[in-house]
């Protein structure tokens, strides 16, 4: 069991740590569960589906800066109703609890708009 992502920040991540393993990792997703752990659990990936275009820019906007806030940014493909999100950590070439972090405030954000439809 892992603590609350949720309330966490991301912290600067200047490499020279183990990423998270495939096992930890998946301990994460339990707060993140629409996150699939992709390339052998070096990133985790989400696709959020909304109503146009419009909406899904809206989003990106948003997550952008979230990202911003906190200095930690994911990769974000867009098109007619939606968005796909990866999320890697540069440095240590893989997972690190930053990409959770961002995941779960991701999926916050996007709940909270309500602007997203179901799959
Ligand atoms: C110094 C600064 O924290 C780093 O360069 C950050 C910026 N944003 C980042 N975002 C992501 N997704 N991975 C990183 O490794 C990363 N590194």
């Amino acid at each position: 069991m892992t603590e609350s992502l949720a309330g966490k920040s991301c912290t600067p991540c200047r490499g020279g740590i183990p990423p998270l393993t495939p096992e930890t990792a998946e301990a994460y997703r339990a707060q993140a569960p629409d996150w699939a752990l992709r390339d052998e659990a070096t990133r985790i990936e989400r696709t959020y589906r909304f109503r146009n275009f419009a909406e899904a820019f809206a989003f990106i906007c948003r997550a952008a800066r979230l990202a911003e806030a906190e200095a930690h940014h994911p990769d974000i493909g867009f098109g007619w109703g939606y968005a796909t999100v990866s999320l890697r950590t540069k440095k240590i070439k893989g997972l690190h609890e930053n990409d959770f972090i961002m995941a779960v405030k991701l999926d916050r954000l996007a709940n909270a708009a309500a602007d997203q439809v179901a799959d």
